[in-house]
């Protein structure tokens, strides 16, 4: 029997990759060639879109663009949720309907200002559950991929979370997100603090949640949390996590809840007991979820 969904992983594989180069060649022109930096003077162009430091670029929705395209002429049935699309007006509603989650560059802050993790992030859903995720971290070259109930794996080697239980001993990943309000900006400090102060060896942030959840994955860090994140930042990663032997949570009550990749909240950790403590540390403000249709 013809395995659909593992053509369509397939698929994914070679668009994000193709994707990633146009990213990386970008990224790295920006890096190393003023010459040719200043020749793609149109490229280069920072558009904002919800604040004054959410950014976009034309690299961002080609990209976008060309992964659709491509997909829609070998599955011309499928939906999309895409970041770009759904900044253009698109609808932002999952559905039971084979559906493809994409942020074209994960870390567009980091692409404008040359900081060297981006990466193309495909999710697949079917009846509201992620089939595979493919997040391809392009400046280290690196694809990773996962399949549900079939492991996780970074260029074909399969990803183990860590082993580590005690929250003392290990380092959390987080985000400041693109919200400036002074409001919410302070409330992710807190969260900030009660972490740090637990105390935990370290935190750091990629600038990317879905290089941030393959880090989870890889067990580099025990845990990756944010709110403010979108659901084209996490379906891929979210699984990926879960396949390595990961949790996922969102941030309600004592036990943080199911993970709702519409609630924009999520804790991505190696364990349940670390995953819990962060809940019980953070701030759990709810900003406008992504199906609400008049968060825009
Ligand atoms: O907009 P892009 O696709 O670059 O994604 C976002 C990141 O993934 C977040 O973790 C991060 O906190 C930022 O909100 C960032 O915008
Ligand atoms: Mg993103
Ligand atoms: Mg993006």
């Amino acid at each position: 029997m013809v395995d659909v969904w593992q053509t369509a992983m397939d698929h994914a594989v070679g668009a994000a990759r193709r994707a990633g180069q146009v990213c990386c060649s970008g990224a790295l022109i920006r890096c190393v060639d003023q010459v040719v930096r200043e020749a793609l003077q149109d490229d280069r162009k920072v558009m904002t879109k919800s604040s004054s430091v959410d950014l976009v670029t034309q690299t961002d929705q080609k990209v976008e663009q060309l992964i659709i395209q491509s997909v829609k002429e070998k599955f011309p049935t499928h939906r999309f949720i895409g970041e770009e699309s759904v900044a253009a007006g698109e609808s932002c509603v999952l559905t039971d309907a084979p559906t493809w989650i994409i942020d074209p560059i994960d870390g567009t802050t980091n692409f404008v200002h040359a900081f060297p993790f981006v990466a193309v992030s495909i999710g697949f859903s079917v009846n509201k559950q992620v089939e595979f995720g493919v997040v391809f971290s392009c400046l280290e070259d690196k694809m990773f991929t996962a399949r549900r109930g079939k492991g996780a794996f970074c260029d074909g080697e399969p990803l183990q979370v860590s082993d580590q239980e005690d929250i003392k001993q290990s380092i959390i990943a987080t985000e400041f997100g693109s919200s400036r309000d002074p409001e919410a900006v302070d409330r992710i400090f807190s969260s900030l603090r009660n972490v740090l102060c637990i105390p935990v060896h370290g935190v750091r942030g990629a600038g990317t949640a879905a290089i941030n959840m393959c880090l989870v994955a890889s067990g580099c860090v025990e845990a990756y949390y944010e709110i403010g994140i979108h659901v084209w930042d996490i379906a891929a990663g979210s699984l990926i996590v879960s396949e390595a032997g990961g949790v996922l949570m969102d941030v309600d009550g004592k036990d943080g809840g199911p993970l709702d990749l519409m609630s924009r909240r999520i804790v991505a950790a190696n364990s349940r007991t670390i995953a819990e403590r962060i809940v019980r540390e953070i701030d759990a403000f709810g900003p406008p979820r992504d199906d609400e249709p008049l968060r825009r």
